[in-house]
């Protein structure tokens, strides 16, 4: 299985795609022993970089608004679409078949005559991306030069990629031209822009419209605000985005994604969108079936080292991964572990992104076999080779209660990578304890004590 994996790690080299990216900017952190997370950003983008493909979903499409004069369907293949024959072929050439659950929906609305609003909702890696990328392509005029398509994103690194994404679809069609408006992006005074696709953050989106007048925010036909519930995360960009929208024409096609779906994004969406179809994807959840949990007493954290050892000591373990609450501890226990010989990587917040996915794909790669990390990794990397998680300090939230979506996160697994896994609670202090049964009595499922010291009944977890 290592072997595999090492390869696809190979194969990926997914720390050469964020090459360039910028992206090796130290990200300041006040103190190290402060909980350790990171910022939404931040998890989007490294989520985007080491995914490896489509998630696929079980769950079906929820339409939560519709418009009752225009039916809504769904399409199988993209060629029920009818779109240009180039804009076919490079989609095609990013090898997808057929349109996966959010696009199946999404894309007959997002290319509709006359056009419809939609703000549609999934989880990341679902393939809102690539739905509306395309829709946006579909709807340029080659014939005309200037901007007709908005794309917000709310960071510098988010564009890019949701750029290097229509690029690709574009390949075939090189009278689309394409401009990014981010940071480092400057034209001279006077210029006019002629790119029909405008991508970028929305301050240098309005300098360039208001400020300097480069384009004519009234000829914008298609706006897109991906990543919306990030975007509202970061200081000012709502506003931006609103003063944004207040001068594009009450015709333009509004499209509005995110991946969560909470009351702050749905009063921002309603903002933004007037009229829109809704449609929205459950999440696939993930459970705590088929994995064995359990506790262990300790009564110092040289104590719970000790018992990290006697497992490993004992069982043969694909790979784990050890969650801590601060950096501080990670980095204490990393040199402990690797004083003692074992090969650990550390993943936390002081790194920069480029240098977390440098971590992430030598880790998938098989190259160490133990990952310590914070909050910064709190959810989402389905590595299915791993199949020990230790809880090295028990998740709580800010007022020092059990946190279970978080444990839920570290531990649980989708259905996908249903294989069966052992998670490791380390229980030092009373308050440990009371999280602990928080835990056991809010999921139902008994979290078990296990003694260390009894190498037999280590061993039975293993088996
Ligand atoms: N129809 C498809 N068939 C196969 N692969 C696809 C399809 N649509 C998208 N993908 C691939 O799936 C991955 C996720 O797609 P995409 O980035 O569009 O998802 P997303 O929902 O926008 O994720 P995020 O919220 O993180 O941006 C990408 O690698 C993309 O190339």
């Amino acid at each position: 299985m290592a072997n595999q994996w090492g390869q696809k790690a190979e194969e990926l080299e997914i720390s050469n795609k964020v090459a360039g990216l910028g992206l090796n900017k130290k990200i300041e952190k006040p103190e190290d022993d402060s909980p350790d997370t990171a910022n939404p950003a931040e998890a989007s983008l490294l989520m985007k970089i080491i995914r490896q493909g489509l998630v696929e979903s079980k769950q079906d499409i929820e339409i939560q608004r519709k418009d009752p004069n225009s039916p809504l369907y769904s399409v199988k293949t993209f060629e029920a679409l009818h779109l240009k024959p180039n804009l076919l072929k490079g989609v095609y050439a990013m090898g997808f078949n057929a349109p996966s659950k959010i696009q199946e929906t999404a894309l007959p609305t997002l290319l509709a005559d006359p056009p419809q609003n939609m703000i549609a909702q999934s989880q990341s890696g679902t393939g809102k991306t690539a739905a509306f990328v395309l829709a946006m392509l579909s709807r340029v005029d080659p014939t005309k030069n200037y901007p007709q398509v908005l794309c917000l994103s709310p960071t510098y690194e988010l564009a890019i990629q949701t750029g290097e994404v229509a690029a690709r679809m574009a390949k075939f069609c090189p009278e689309i031209k394409l401009k990014y408006a981010v940071r480092g992006e400057e034209l001279p005074k006077g210029t006019k822009i002629i790119d029909h696709i405008l991508i970028g953050t929305p301050g240098k989106m309005l300098d360039w419209a208001l400020k300097f007048a480069m384009f004519d925010l009234t000829k914008i036909k298609v706006f897109v605000l991906d990543e919306a519930d990030v975007m509202i995360d970061r200081q000012g960009h709502r506003d931006q985005c609103v003063r944004i929208h207040k001068c594009i024409p009450s015709t333009c096609q509004m499209m509005f994604f995110s991946a969560t779906y909470n009351s702050a994004v749905m009063e921002f969406a309603e903002i933004i969108v007037t009229n829109p179809i809704i449609i929205r994807l459950l999440r696939e959840e993930e459970s705590l079936d088929n994995i064995k949990q359990y506790f262990v007493k300790c009564k110092s954290p040289e104590d719970k080292y000790r018992a990290i050892c006697n497992i490993y000591g004992v069982i043969t373990i694909g790979q784990a991964i050890i969650f801590c609450h601060t950096r501080k501890t990670a980095s204490w226990l990393s040199e402990k572990m690797s004083r003692d010989g074992h090969s650990v990587a550390v993943l936390s917040g002081e790194l920069t992104v480029e240098q977390r996915i440098a971590v992430l794909d030598r880790f998938r790669g098989g190259l160490e076999k133990v990952l310590i990390t914070t909050n910064v990794l709190s959810r989402g990397i389905d590595i299915e080779q791993v199949t020990l998680v230790v809880n090295f300090d028990m998740p709580m939230d800010l007022n020092r209660k059990a946190d279970c979506e978080t444990y839920l996160h570290r531990i649980g697994r989708t259905g996908r990578f249903g294989k069966a896994g052992i998670a490791i609670n380390l229980i030092e202090s009373p308050q440990d304890m009371e999280i602990c049964l928080d835990i056991e009595s809010h999921f139902g499922k008994k979290i078990k004590l296990l003694d260390i010291e009894d190498a037999e009944e280590i061993e039975k977890i293993g088996a």
